[in-house]
């Protein structure tokens, strides 16, 4: 298996090369060559793993065994070991028609912890084998920095970065983050949004001598590793329905804001699993519901909302799309994200939104209508929905079909977004784990979004 750059000017690459280089040189995102298909006879065979096993099926079809199966195995087993939850991504039947994916069982809570435990221990792995300087540098909304430090945190030959909106995320967002205090980490808490963050990190990525100069790595779902490790809890949590003799079309609902996660799961109906409709479930940052419904794919303005890590714009992994959709044409691929950067849009036919729409249906959420829904299902169910899950609980309700059955995915504890749950009057026992955060010292420098400066801080961590 080789990979390739969205833009076409890469010459094709391994796997752990590909998970080394993050971005793509050329400024497009890596993807495989060509996407395995997997027979319905082994998706039986798939059906009975446990989650570990399954990873591994999974990913031994995309490592050309670039990694020894053992030591493959025991970075899965370190990786797993922290999560809170046996079956790692539980699933919870809520009615007929709604099964829950429980996402949040990992050490910090929110759906990254399932990639990125996995890249901590894949970072440590190659910098040990390859005597290489892991230097990490991340852009968050809240979840993916809290995640990937703690999957890196203490770890020798890794140093990592992260970039946060600067009172954007939540109180436990940002104590998760800030009270780590291993002298690998360094919290920039940049005066912002999330889409100037990512931005930023781009930009460094892009320039490949500052990249080559200081050894830097990726954490983002830019990363190809990322999409990679979100798409095994698909094939998992299709695996867990309960189906009788007449089995139902399966849905998911995804709580969407980079992309990253939903295209996992694009990536596993390409491989074969039956997933009948993906549907994408936005906040009030609905570019990706707009372009659903519009063909439109227009950046609009930045809303501060009660699901703040879905408060993105730009949406990296919306490229990747674009390079299946357009037929894998690198050039067309060019040519459209150029449109997007000089014209600040894509918009494309009426033809091709039939397309979009085979492949996607998408809701956005209100914030009102989140918080109505926390309310109604704690009420009706006694399930505590996180406002990032209401979201896609609202997706459900809007896009599932008579005798369908949709797999909400719960992409983060409520413990995480109190200041949502205490707005719908609902007093939450916080885990121990979160509860003692607030007593701890915080590290973080706050800075302007201003790149020079904020480069300057990068350089001297990553020197000292
Ligand atoms: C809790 C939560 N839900 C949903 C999302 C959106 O996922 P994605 O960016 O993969 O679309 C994020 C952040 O990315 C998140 O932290
Ligand atoms: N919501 C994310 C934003 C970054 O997404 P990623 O999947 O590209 O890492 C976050 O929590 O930081």
């Amino acid at each position: 298996m080789k990979y390739i750059s969205t833009r076409g000017h890469v010459a094709p690459q391994g796997f752990i090369d590909t998970v080394l280089m993050g971005l793509a040189d050329d400024g497009g995102l890596m993807i495989p060559e060509k996407i395995p298909h997997v027979s319905a006879a082994t998706l039986k065979e798939w059906s009975t793993l446990s989650y570990k096993e399954l990873f591994l099926q999974v990913f031994s079809l995309y490592t050309n065994e670039e990694i020894p199966k053992e030591d493959l195995k025991e970075m899965v087993d370190k990786s797993y070991a922290s999560f809170r939850s046996p079956e790692v991504t539980p699933v919870k039947q809520l009615n007929d028609s709604l099964y829950i994916l429980e996402l949040f069982h990992g050490p910090t809570f929110a759906f990254k912890d399932v990639a990125l435990q996995f890249m901590g221990e894949f970072y440590s792995y190659v910098s040990k084998k390859q005597n290489k300087i892991i230097h990490i540098l991340g852009a968050t909304s809240g979840d993916t920095g809290a995640a990937a430090i703690q999957g890196v945190r203490g770890k020798e030959g890794i140093k990592i970065c992260i970039l946060h909106p600067h009172e954007k995320v939540s109180k436990v967002q940002e104590l998760q983050m800030t009270t780590v205090d291993d002298k690998n980490v360094l919290n920039l808490s940049v005066k912002g949004n999330f889409d100037d963050c990512q931005k930023l990190i781009k930009e460094q990525f892009a320039d490949l001598d500052f990249k080559s100069k200081h050894n830097l790595r990726a954490i983002n779902s830019i990363n190809f590793v990322r999409i990679l490790a979100q798409s095994v809890y698909y094939f998992y949590a299709y695996f867990q329905i309960e189906q009788g003799d007449q089995p139902k079309k399966v849905n998911v609902s995804v709580p969407s804001g980079n992309f990253g996660n939903i295209f996992s799961g694009f990536l596993a109906k390409m491989m074969g699993l039956p997933i009948h409709k993906l549907i994408i479930a936005t906040n009030e940052n609905n570019i990706l519901e707009r372009f659903v419904k519009s063909g439109e794919y227009k950046p609009g303005e930045f809303r501060s909302t009660h699901s703040p890590s879905m408060d993105i714009q730009v949406a990296s992994n919306f490229e990747r799309y674009l390079y299946y959709f357009l037929g894998q044409d690198a050039e067309k691929v060019s040519a459209y994200m150029n449109s997007l950067q000089n014209d600040g849009e894509i918009v494309i036919s009426a033809e091709d939104l039939v397309r979009v729409q085979n492949d996607f249906e998408a809701h956005g959420a209100s914030n009102e209508q989140g918080l109505q829904l926390i309310s109604t299902y704690k009420a009706e169910y006694d399930y505590l929905l996180d406002p990032h899950t209401a979201c896609g609980v609202a997706a459900y309700e809007e896009c599932n079909g008579e005798d369908e059955i949709c797999i909400s995915f719960a992409t983060a504890h409520p413990a995480k977004f109190n200041e949502a749950i205490e707005q719908c009057d609902i007093e939450q026992k916080f885990p121990a784990e979160i509860e003692q955060l607030f007593a701890k010292l915080q590290h973080q420098l706050v800075i302007d979004h201003n790149k020079e400066e904020i480069v300057k801080e990068l350089v001297a961590f990553y020197e000292q």
